[in-house]
């Protein structure tokens, strides 16, 4: 193993006072209309970087992020990891792609065992994930190569535990993907001798898919619904989409009630019990960890879950490295090591990461390369600021405030080297697919970093302002071919509510010292920060780090 250890920087011995990331989560570069939200706003402290700072933009997105394609929008756990690790690594995205493509998804430990196991018991075997081509927390491909595995190694019942998604992909797209998976199931039940079918669901942002617990009761919504079997019943998942929205037109996928699908005599038909097997198909982490530790933690304590049944359980990945959260999985997760963190605790730095619980495993976790432990206690502090649980649209500002008080008093106190705190409003504020709330969303991001500006200046720091994808840049939907926005059945703008494919902006706000943008670097994006933040600190970067954004 390379040493942690690194060198001096050849030309530069480091700034005197700190240097500060700001990652403004969803706040993306993208073209000047009525849908940009980030455009649209006052934004005086950003444009005045945007002039007098030196400044570049940065990719977010595609294969800059370790995703399979370009036309993969950026997201916030591929964000940070290029932001934490100075390298691109390959993402789950892909590697479920490839394990998929090359046979060793289905000769692996944990699909061999589930299959044993509900071919032992007669049991179902039951996928639960994110019912989508979002690409960001799963893909639908992944579930339809897995039912057809299934079919063909002869599993004969199986239950799918829909968590519809509306974030990632347009906000009322659900049916799409109903009916694709409806096609697959009804071509592999027709053959004969399979019992392969619907069983619950819910919008994301409801039930099961809760992170960094910021609302346990919805991963005891989810609870109740997939496994106890408890909860509205339908008889089909359109059905329960269909009517859902029948009662109220205004409700988004992600926001859509829980419900069970129930057969004739209204039993539901796929509660969770003793002897089955349960994929759950995510590949990305954040939200996946609440549900599994539910179904793997011997002590669980966040809700009631009533008696455990005794399964199976695997994750599409490993979820939590530190915490081997799940113990089974189906594809390893990228191998993520020597991230700046780490690094920078080898050189004695000392570190500080902050942000509001939505996105605060964005700034440790994700950054960290999805690790949730610390590299050194004594060399890192980690401040959590607790989330509002209500609608964001409705508190736009969000706790942008609170995280940068508590950074300033941080920053005056001069205990730490590095510092790095995520602004959740740009992203959380832009999902719900509301532009007005959007503007506030980024107008309080500005004025926070306004208030850092002059912090940073009297240490003779160096503040860097980026972001790690777009969001609110895109408020409403753009047709593809012509760049015009989509409309409603009214003739006004479709809502957009997913991430964008812009790039982000990159601000070096560094008074007193003459750093230029290093304009030879190649594509610069996101997992260029790394080596950037080492040589402000006066460190060389290892040598497959991609390079600094700065000359010298
Ligand atoms: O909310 C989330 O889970 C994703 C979108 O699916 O957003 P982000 O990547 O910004 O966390
Ligand atoms: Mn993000
Ligand atoms: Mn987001």
């Amino acid at each position: 193993m390379s040493s942690l250890v690194l060198p001096k920087h050849r030309s530069f011995p480091g700034v005197s006072g700190p240097v500060v990331v700001v990652v403004m989560d969803g706040i993306g570069v993208g073209k000047h209309n009525d849908g940009n939200a980030v455009w649209l706003a006052r934004t005086p402290h950003l444009d005045w970087l945007a002039v007098n700072a030196p400044s570049t933009t940065l990719a977010a997105h595609g294969k800059a992020a370790g995703l399979p394609s370009d036309d993969d929008m950026g997201n916030s756990e591929v964000g940070h990891n290029a932001l934490g690790a100075g390298r691109v690594f390959d993402q789950g995205a892909k590697l479920v792609n490839n394990a998929i493509a090359d046979g060793s998804l289905f000769e692996g430990e944990a699909w061999r065992l589930a299959i044993a196991r509900v071919k032992n018991t007669g049991k179902p075997l039951h996928f639960m994930g994110l019912l989508s081509d979002g690409n960001v927390h799963s893909h639908i491909d992944h579930l339809a190569a897995m039912l057809k595995a299934a079919d063909a190694v002869g599993v004969e019942k199986v239950r799918i535990h829909a968590l519809i998604d509306g974030r990632d992909v347009p906000q009322t797209s659900a049916l799409t993907y109903v009916e694709r998976i409806e096609r697959e199931l009804a071509a592999i039940n027709g053959k004969g001798g399979r019992d392969y079918r619907v069983a619950s669901g819910g919008g994301r942002m409801k039930i099961t898919m809760d992170r960094y617990e910021a609302d346990w009761p919805m991963v005891e919504r989810g609870w109740r619904l997939h496994v106890r079997g408890e909860g509205r019943g339908f008889p089909s998942l359109e059905a329960a989409i269909k009517t859902l929205r029948e009662e109220d037109p205004a409700v988004i996928d992600q926001n859509l009630p829980g419900f069970v699908i129930v057969d004739g005599s209204g039993k539901p038909v796929g509660p969770i019990e003793d002897g089955s097997a349960v994929l759950f198909f995510n590949f990305r982490g954040d939200r996946a960890i609440e549900i599994t530790r539910a179904f793997e933690d011997p002590h669980f304590d966040k809700f009631d879950r009533g008696p455990k049944p005794d399964v199976f359980y695997a994750g599409m990945m490993q979820y939590d490295g530190d915490l081997q959260l799940p113990k089974r999985f189906l594809v390893p997760p990228p191998a993520i090591d020597r991230t700046l963190g780490e690094y920078l605790v080898a050189a004695g730095k000392r570190s500080y990461a902050s942000s509001e619980t939505q996105k605060y495993g964005h700034v440790t976790y994700f950054w960290n390369g999805n690790r949730s432990g610390k590299f050194d206690d004594a060399r890192e502090t980690y401040f959590e600021v607790p989330s509002d649980t209500l609608p964001f649209e409705e508190r736009p500002w969000m706790k942008a405030s609170e995280i940068t008080d508590a950074l300033i008093a941080q920053l005056k106190s001069q205990k730490h080297d590095f510092y790095r705190i995520n602004y959740a409003n740009g992203d959380m504020v832009g999902h719900t697919g509301v532009r007005d709330a959007s503007i506030m969303a980024v107008e309080a991001v500005d004025l926070s970093i306004g208030r850092l500006l002059p912090v940073v200046k009297a240490l003779n720091g160096v503040l860097l302002v980026t972001a790690d994808h777009g969001n609110a840049d895109e408020m409403y939907e753009l047709v593809k071919k012509t760049g015009a926005f989509e409309t409603l059945a009214d003739g006004s703008p479709k809502p957009k509510t997913s991430h964008t494919l812009n790039p982000v902006p990159f601000h070096v706000y560094a008074p007193g010292y003459t750093f230029a943008i290093d304009t030879t670097v190649q594509k610069p994006g996101l997992a260029n920060m790394g080596a950037t933040v080492l040589h402000l600190l006066g460190l060389s970067a290892p040598e497959d780090y991609l390079p600094s954004l700065i000359a010298g």
